[in-house]
């Protein structure tokens, strides 16, 4: 049996911290991406397709060619502030490459996935730390088509003897704690980078999207995990299918909430910088408070994140902001 996992979006932010995890974990990463929102020079760790999911002949080509073991999917449109705007393109998007890869891996006798979902399919909950069972209600078309590709994927299970591991993560920060690569989204919407990009003065300012919400200070609260942290999690996810564990859901945070305000003031403390930043009106489809209560991933699988800290994460991220060029902005 060969070594290769096949990693849909293994040219965007957490898909290129997974493939070199996997490779350093022995694995050989085929990354196979669309580059509608990754990036071919990020790809290092293992070989690149270029293709799109929903695209079911390509799928078959890099099956047949490269035979592999379980499959990372990544790939996915992932913007909440897009969702909001254009739904259909979510539906359209997520639900089609899902079903597209799931019947290909069932027709190719590939019986094992990981799959990135999100705390957004939980949606806004009142506050409450959210774990594997609390109910989903997602309030948005991105955390909407999160759940239905969950259900997609049992339903692939019942009838093709489908394993899967079904993370559900909350915010991912940070970057490659050795520099290799980073966060390198076109536009940028995450606040983290954005933060970044005022500190260097690449950006006038940040907005605060409300703070109106039943928070302390009144803006969003999320729970920040380490990229690193994230993706050795999946690395451990492979081992749990390929030892014949079953079916699982967990959730991935670091199980403490910051809220917006917050995240800028430890940006500006990492970055010694002033950060501009302007009050604006709530970004439809956000959720006041995500914060994970689980402990399902520490006690079942082992999972210790090392480097989820707010500060850690964030000085990660600024290092490679400043010592990589964005390959997006080559050009520019
Ligand atoms: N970043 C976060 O905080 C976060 C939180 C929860 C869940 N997730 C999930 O993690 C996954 C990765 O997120 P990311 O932040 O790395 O996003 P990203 O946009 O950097 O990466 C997604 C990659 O998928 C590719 N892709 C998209 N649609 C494709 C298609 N139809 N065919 C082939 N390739 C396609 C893109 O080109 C890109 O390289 C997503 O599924 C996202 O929903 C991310
Ligand atoms: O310019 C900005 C950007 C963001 N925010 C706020 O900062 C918080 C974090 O926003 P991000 O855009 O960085 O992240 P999201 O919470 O929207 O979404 C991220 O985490 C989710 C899980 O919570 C998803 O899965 C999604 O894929 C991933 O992008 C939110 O309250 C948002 O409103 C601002 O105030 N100003």
């Amino acid at each position: 049996m060969n070594n290769n996992i096949l990693v849909t979006g293994g040219a965007g932010y957490i898909g290129s911290h997974a493939c070199k995890a996997l490779q350093r974990a022995g694995y050989t990463p085929i990354t196979f991406d669309n580059l509608e929102t990754g990036w071919a020079e990020v790809v290092k760790f293992g070989p690149f397709e270029k293709g799109d999911l929903r695209d079911r002949a390509r799928l078959d080509d890099v099956f047949d060619r490269w035979k592999p073991k379980a499959v990372m999917h990544f790939a996915a449109l992932s913007q909440v502030g897009e969702a909001v705007r254009d739904p259909g393109k979510y539906w359209s998007a997520n639900i089609g490459g899902a079903v597209t890869l799931l019947q290909a891996m069932a027709d190719h006798s590939c019986r094992d996935i990981v799959f990135s979902s999100t705390c957004a399919t939980y949606g806004d909950q009142d506050g409450v730390l959210l774990d594997e069972a609390t109910p989903q209600r997602p309030i948005n078309a991105y955390g909407a088509s999160k759940r239905a590709i969950e259900d997609m994927i049992s339903d692939f299970g019942a009838t093709y003897g489908l394993n899967s591991v079904i993370f559900r993560y909350f915010n991912v920060a940070g970057a490659d704690p050795e520099g290799e690569i980073g966060e390198f989204h076109t536009p940028e919407t995450h606040l983290i980078p954005i933060l970044l990009d005022v500190a260097s003065g690449e950006r006038d300012k940040v907005t605060i999207f409300g703070t109106d919400y039943p928070t302390p200070d009144g803006t969003c609260i999320r729970d920040y995990v380490h990229v690193s942290d994230l993706v050795d999690a999946h690395v451990a996810g492979v081992h749990w299918l390929e030892a014949g564990k079953g079916n699982r859901v967990f959730c991935l945070g670091s199980s403490r909430g910051f809220s917006v305000r917050e995240v800028i003031a430890e940006a500006q403390e990492v970055t010694a910088s002033q950060i501009r930043t302007e009050i604006g009106p709530r970004r439809g489809g956000d959720a006041a408070r995500l914060v994970s209560g689980s402990v399902a991933a520490a006690r079942d699988l082992g999972w210790q994140p090392a480097r989820s800290t707010l500060s850690q994460m964030i000085e990660d991220a600024w290092r490679v902001h400043q010592t990589l060029q964005h390959p997006g902005k080559r050009a520019s």
